[in-house]
């Protein structure tokens, strides 16, 4: 039975109140261990901790030292590939071919790509002329923001987390993270890896527990807390907002997604349906850039659709460690009740069910997981709640359309605008559709390619602000302007 504590000041530390809540795998909804919940005193004690280690040998370190440092982190998490793989899959439930590709390399390459960035992007310098001819000159200093809270969700727990800690401690801040309720294992692993490597203590601190009256409002509304980077729900989001409000503090938003796959008939279709296979779903279809919307041309939908069943239907269920595995459960039984309810609705809204809607039948222990089937409808009015609200499971609806002008409207007609893919040969057109799109992201013949010094973040209510390579630095810093008369 495992046991995950809180990780405060460089310690691991159970709650002063006692509080604990139980951790799960959802492939067979098995006790994976306890973990102690932290109460109003351990945010507390962690962001105390936060802010005296900018005082401490972290605050006084060369940014050469600290990205030296964030370096061997990285490093160190490769070393201990294997068990934050194990950790990541018990408590996700994703199969280990998938973590092993995505989740566990970018955890480590998140500290190498920002440390690596903050070390060499320029501040800005301008010489400016003067009325008396002698001139000044004035040059930018950014200095770290101070206590960062990191708020992150399930679906790539280290990936999401480690996507924030590691431009916040290039930049010279502390943090103080609060992962998911549902998946607490890879924060308390990195805790091991921050003392390991010599990472001053106080530098990283983890809180687990849940979010309204728990760690995660504690941290939100701690006064101390110098800034908040949140990725989860929109409605959560505002929530954190209205907390971040009290006393000025920055917000950093990476929110929900109802993302349009727009495949033109002049597409390449193996391609087209390869990608969209996985961007549907992939990770149980548990990706915020993932693909609920496909939107085929005419000459093409019936064929398209015929493929995409096939793909869904050879997709392979079964345990993380089973190489031949590639589909998941999602992360809870909640989360399974949920994108369950928006199966039966997508029927009484008239769907026509291409590919499953329902359980299937596991035979063993996993038909205690959470296990759902992944799903297609087609028929859906344009109006429908399968099409306006995230599911955030493995389904997609798909329709067709006629024109360019008609797939830019549909592709736009939503309150969300994170990401959206483009299958066509056509580059201009290509081009002409992405940039129309409402949307902080597009993918052309391809999905979740990921140059991490690219701009990344969500419009209208997929999220605020921008993270990726020099644009998380107006977040993680404060620049100021030093003017020299001569
Ligand atoms: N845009 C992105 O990059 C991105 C990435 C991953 C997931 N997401 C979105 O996240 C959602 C799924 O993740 P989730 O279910 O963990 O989201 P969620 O909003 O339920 O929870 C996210 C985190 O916020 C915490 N939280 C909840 N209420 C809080 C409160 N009142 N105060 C402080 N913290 C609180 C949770 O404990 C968790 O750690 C989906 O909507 C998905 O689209 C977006
Ligand atoms: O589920 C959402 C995935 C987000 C991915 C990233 O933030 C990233 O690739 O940096």
């Amino acid at each position: 039975m495992k046991e995950f504590k809180n990780f405060i000041n460089g310690q691991f530390v159970t709650s002063s109140s006692g509080k604990t809540f139980t951790n799960r795998c959802p492939v067979d909804n098995s006790v994976i261990g306890t973990v102690h919940e932290a109460g109003q005193q351990e945010v507390d004690m962690a962001v105390r901790a936060a802010k005296a280690a900018m005082k401490g040998p972290w605050g006084k370190m060369t940014q050469a030292q600290r990205t030296a440092l964030l370096n061997n982190v990285a490093d160190r998490i490769n070393e201990r590939f294997d068990e934050f793989l194990e950790a990541e899959c018990l408590d996700t439930g994703k199969p280990q071919k998938i973590a092993a590709h995505i989740d566990i390399p970018r955890g480590a390459a998140n500290f190498k790509a920002f440390s690596e960035t903050v070390a060499n992007h320029p501040t800005e310098a301008f010489h400016m002329d003067t009325p008396d001819g002698l001139g000044a000159l004035n040059y930018g200093q950014r200095t770290p923001k101070g206590v960062i809270a990191v708020i992150s969700p399930w679906n790539l727990p280290l990936l999401l987390m480690t996507w924030k800690v590691g431009p916040a401690l290039a930049c010279g801040n502390t943090v103080v993270v609060k992962p998911s309720e549902e998946t607490p294992a890879t924060a308390t692993l990195l805790g091991e890896v921050m003392n390991e490597c010599g990472v001053p203590e106080g530098v990283y601190n983890v809180v687990h527990g849940f979010g309204p009256d728990s760690a995660g409002a504690f941290l939100t509304e701690h006064k101390d807390v110098d800034a908040i980077t949140f990725t989860g729900e929109t409605r959560t989001g505002e929530i954190i907002m209205r907390a971040a409000s009290v006393g000025l503090r920055n917000i950093s938003m990476e929110c929900g997604g109802k993302n349009p796959g727009i495949v033109f008939a002049d597409c390449d279709l193996d391609k087209a349906v390869e990608g969209t296979l996985r961007s549907a779903f992939v990770n149980c279809g548990q990706v915020c850039l993932g693909t609920e919307r496909v939107y085929v041309e005419r000459p093409l939908f019936d064929e398209f659709v015929q493929r995409l069943k096939d793909g869904v239907e050879q997709l392979k269920m079964g345990r993380p460690e089973d190489p031949s595995v590639d589909f998941g459960p999602l992360v809870s039984q909640e989360h399974k009740d949920k994108v369950l309810s928006y199966y039966k609705l997508a029927v009484e809204e008239g769907a026509t069910v291409i590919t499953g809607g329902g359980v299937p039948e596991m035979g063993d222990a996993l038909n205690a997981g959470a296990w759902v089937e992944p799903t297609i409808w087609t028929d859906l009015p344009d109006d429908a709640r399968l099409i306006k609200e995230e599911v955030f499971g493995p389904c997609c609806h798909i329709r067709p359309f006629d024109s360019e002008d008609e797939v830019v409207h549909l592709a736009n007609d939503t309150n969300y605008g994170l990401s959206a893919a483009v299958w066509t040969e056509n580059s201009a057109k290509a081009s002409r559709i992405a940039e129309q799109l409402e949307v902080g992201l597009v993918w052309i013949n391809s999905w979740f390619l990921r140059d991490l010094r690219t701009a990344f973040g969500g419009a209208k209510e997929s999220g605020i602000g921008r993270e990726g390579g020099v644009h998380g630095l107006e977040f993680y810093t404060e620049t100021k302007n030093i003017c020299i008369k001569f």
